[in-house]
């Protein structure tokens, strides 16, 4: 099958231009004007469209197991939602209990996603460390395109990796060429808020931000800094939803360190007063973790995006519904933590980014899908339009809107945390590897059709990071 996208502007990260697109056997075969194709080509009209890098979000978890209950978005219903908003490509993460083998893990993960409409990867999660850990985290980025390891450095009691995994999973990450990501918040000190909110009897979602202040995010954020410089690894920080994490990573760059940060649709757009509402399951509803800020804190998340110290935009896609919230109705530390956004975060980023004035459109591509393609070792494959990489295309239109409603949204939960916004540049079509898979509001997602992608290890910082250990590296002294 082959399509030809005519009319358009190719928009990529560093530079914007006319030119057709065709495709062909699942990749880009050829950019230009006048165009020489096969007679049986399907063409697509992007007159006064733009032709950009399919979305890639690094942050999703599809089906996942928590906090007693299971996201309800699975890997097939959730790359589907993420083909209708333009998002091509998921990482997802592997996540161990922990005493469970990575290996095992990792094979339940990959035996759930069989079914996603659309590309996906693992960041494999460090949630508890022996010799085992070590072994498989060298088989998974030697022979299973595993090139990231996550830490949670908040959940006591479940998934949360203490100092020392911290600290020797980080050393395996530079021995194998990995990139260490984390979520930074201190887990002791919001389990202890978590126990005096209860003690005080403030037992509804209000308490959810209350418990977990910015600070908590500071803290664990300064501190995974100097652990990345103590092992002269790169990090990349996951959902920065403040000003005090914010400052942690801007400060480690402005010295020469490589930290990079990415930040969710949701903290860029959404603030606190949302926990305060009478509605349980609307305050409910917006339970994740970190919480949504003031606004103070989303004006430096843009800033930060605009200035370069952020890299990466997500949605933590994680969904669960009212019925699973209300779980913790009398109890906010029993609410499944998590929001959808899959479908939304190309729109949402456009219509307060773009059109805004905020982020120039290869500014947009380049947080949307080419920065993250760099960092996890995908591209030129993903995230760039250009010839030989796939086929993952979003022909979007800038004049068309849309109202985001759980009424009518694609994704498989009764939610949406940007109900009742208009949204102004949409997708007309997204292309998955060659194929038409969102057209004019018509989703063809197929079950089964997206691919594992593997990534290779040492990313040019990787390897720039191990260069510089070995020239750095200590020496005894002769005596
Ligand atoms: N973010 C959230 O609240 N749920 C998913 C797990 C995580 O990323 O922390
Ligand atoms: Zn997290
Ligand atoms: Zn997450």
């Amino acid at each position: 099958m082959s399509i030809l996208i005519k009319n358009g502007t190719v928009v990529t990260a560093d530079h914007t231009f006319r030119a057709d697109v065709y495709c062909e056997g699942g990749k880009i075969a050829a950019i230009g004007e006048n165009l020489n194709i096969p007679a049986s080509t399907e063409v697509v009209d992007a007159s006064g469209q733009y032709i950009m890098p399919g979305g890639i979000d690094p942050h999703t978890h599809m089906q996942f197991p928590f906090m007693g209950t299971v996201a309800s978005d699975d890997f097939y219903t959730g790359t589907a939602a993420g083909l209708a908003g333009g998002t091509t490509t998921i990482i997802d993460f592997v996540i161990p209990k922990p005493g469970q083998r990575l290996m095992e893990a990792y094979e339940q993960w990959r035996d759930w996603a069989e079914k996603s409409a659309a590309d996906y990867t693992f960041h494999v999660a460090i949630t508890w460390w022996d010799d085992s850990v070590r072994e498989d985290m060298g088989t998974l980025a030697r022979e299973h395109g595993v090139n990231s390891f996550k830490h949670f450095m908040a959940y006591k009691n479940a998934i949360m990796a203490d100092d020392e995994t911290l600290v020797k999973s980080f050393r395996r990450c530079v021995e194998l060429g990995a990139m260490p990501t984390v979520h930074a918040e201190n887990g002791e000190l919001v389990y202890q808020l978590q126990q005096e909110m209860l003690e005080k009897g403030i037992t509804g979602p209000e308490a959810h931000p209350l418990s977990r202040p910015p600070l908590v995010e500071g803290e664990a954020a300064n501190r995974v800094v100097q652990v990345a410089k103590a092992m002269n690894t790169p990090v990349y920080i996951v959902h920065v939803s403040c000003k005090d994490s914010l400052e942690a990573i801007t400060r480690a760059r402005a010295s020469g360190q490589r930290v990079y940060g990415e930040v969710l649709a949701g903290h860029l757009t959404i603030d606190e007063s949302v926990y305060r509402s009478k509605d349980f399951d609307f305050a409910a509803g917006h339970v994740m973790s970190p919480p949504f800020r003031s606004k103070e804190h989303q004006e430096a998340l843009w800033q930060g995006l605009q200035g370069g110290n952020l890299h990466t935009t997500a949605t933590d896609h994680c969904c669960f519904c009212k019925e699973q919230k209300a779980a913790g109705r009398d109890d906010f530390t029993q609410i499944p933590n998590g929001t959808a956004g899959i479908e939304d975060r190309l729109a949402i980023l456009w219509d307060d980014g773009v059109n805004k004035g905020r982020l120039t459109m290869n500014e947009f591509v380049a947080v949307t899908s080419t920065n993250t393609a760099k960092l996890f070792n995908m591209y030129p494959q993903k995230g760039s339009i250009s010839v030989g990489a796939d086929a993952d295309i979003v022909v979007w239109d800038p004049e068309a809107t849309r109202t985001i409603s759980a009424e009518t949204h694609h994704m498989n939960v009764d939610f949406n945390i940007f109900e009742g916004r208009t949204v102004k540049g949409v997708p007309s079509h997204t292309v998955s590897r060659g194929k038409i898979v969102w057209c004019n509001g018509e989703l063809r997602a197929e079950r089964g059709a997206g691919r594992y992608v593997h990534r290779e290890t040492f990313a040019p910082f990787l390897e720039a990071a191990a260069r510089q250990s070995e020239v750095n590296k200590p020496e005894a002294v002769e005596r």
